[in-house]
């Protein structure tokens, strides 16, 4: 995996904002995954995201479901037990293929979005459970979205579209953000296949910023070769993974391929052996076009050579096509 991109020189001369937008988009061309470093969120809040993350998970079963997700897929907030949600179900979905396997997966989550949102609330645990943690997640949140913008126009510079309007697509900030935590398992437990930490998929906006301790175990497919997939390490909390989402794709009628990822065993796990894999916790947050807006492809990626790929529909739409199939 390649060294992690300097977001700070978007801010330098307009050659270097230039350049560093031209890498950001070829490694996620080719790698499906870039990893990002001095985006702006401080190396102390990221901690203090995992902190809040563990404690979290850490608490009774009984207590986090008190803030459970209910059994169907929307609103898509809130506590989910071991078992609820299996991504497995849409794994393939985006390659066109008419099932995904049934392959458990073996993960706790909980799923938040904008404070501010006015269509869903957030479902919380009361505050004296975890005092602190709702404020700190509603304001990481924040945080979250103001890196998206950034990474949003780099991007937009490099495909030659209009900023402004990559950021009017995105501007109410009607994103998702989840906390995922997989527990210590016996490495037998994944040996026949029929469950793994979190099935193969794409994410359904359009882009992730994601957050993972170094305990490993994601993979992501390489858009140069698909088929093969290539394990991304952790260099360190304070840097975000980024891969693209089935929305981008869409928009810019599979300029972008979303690229496939999962987590399965970490590299330090013999796969098949009896040892234990260590607990793993990681954070993702979803950007996601404005729910009202089209995915249509933007005008600049229909040419004669590309014609339109894609029919007509919300992100609303399409993200519920999408996560209905997740908790059936
Ligand atoms: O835990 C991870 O590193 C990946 C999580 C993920 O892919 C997801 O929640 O969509
Ligand atoms: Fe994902």
């Amino acid at each position: 995996m390649s060294e992690a991109i300097d977001l700070s020189l978007l801010k330098g001369t307009s050659e270097e904002s230039e350049a560093v937008s031209a890498t950001l988009l070829k490694t996620l061309k080719t790698r499906g995954v870039a990893k990002v470093k001095n985006h702006g969120l401080p190396e102390d809040l990221i901690s203090q995201l995992f902190d809040y993350t563990r404690r979290f998970f850490d608490l009774s079963l009984e207590d986090k479901m008190t803030a459970k997700h209910p059994p169907q897929a929307n609103p898509n907030r809130g506590y989910s037990f071991v078992g609820q949600e299996s991504v497995g179900s849409i794994s393939g979905y985006e390659k066109g293929l008419a099932q995904g396997k049934s392959v458990r997966d073996i993960k706790e989550t909980l799923d938040i979005g904008s404070a501010y949102d006015d269509l869903v609330d957030n479902i919380w645990i009361a505050d004296e459970k975890l005092p602190g943690f709702r404020a700190f997640m509603e304001e990481f949140y924040t945080s979250c979205f103001e890196v998206e913008l950034e990474i949003l126009d780099a991007l937009a510079k490099a495909l030659k579209i209009s900023a402004a309007d990559l950021r009017a697509l995105h501007n109410k900030a009607e994103n998702e953000f989840r906390l995922l935590h997989y527990p210590a398992i016996p490495a037998s437990e994944l040996a026949d296949g029929s469950a793994t930490r979190i099935a193969e998929h794409t994410d359904f906006g359009t882009i992730t910023m994601l957050f993972q301790d170094s305990t490993g175990g994601l993979q992501v497919e390489d858009q140069t070769n698909l088929g093969t997939f290539h394990g991304v390490e952790s260099g360190g909390k304070s840097e975000i993974i980024l891969n693209i989402g089935d929305s981008l794709q869409r928009l810019t009628n599979d300029t972008f391929r979303a690229a496939c990822h999962r987590v399965t065993y970490p590299p330090t796990v013999k796969v098949g052996s009896d040892e234990m894999i260590p607990e793993r916790y990681s954070i993702a947050y979803f950007a996601k076009p404005n729910r009202l807006s089209s995915l249509f492809p933007l005008k600049e990626f229909i040419t004669s050579a590309t014609p339109c790929k894609y029919e007509d529909i919300t992100a609303w739409d399409y993200n519920n096509l999408r996560i209905a199939k997740l908790f059936s």
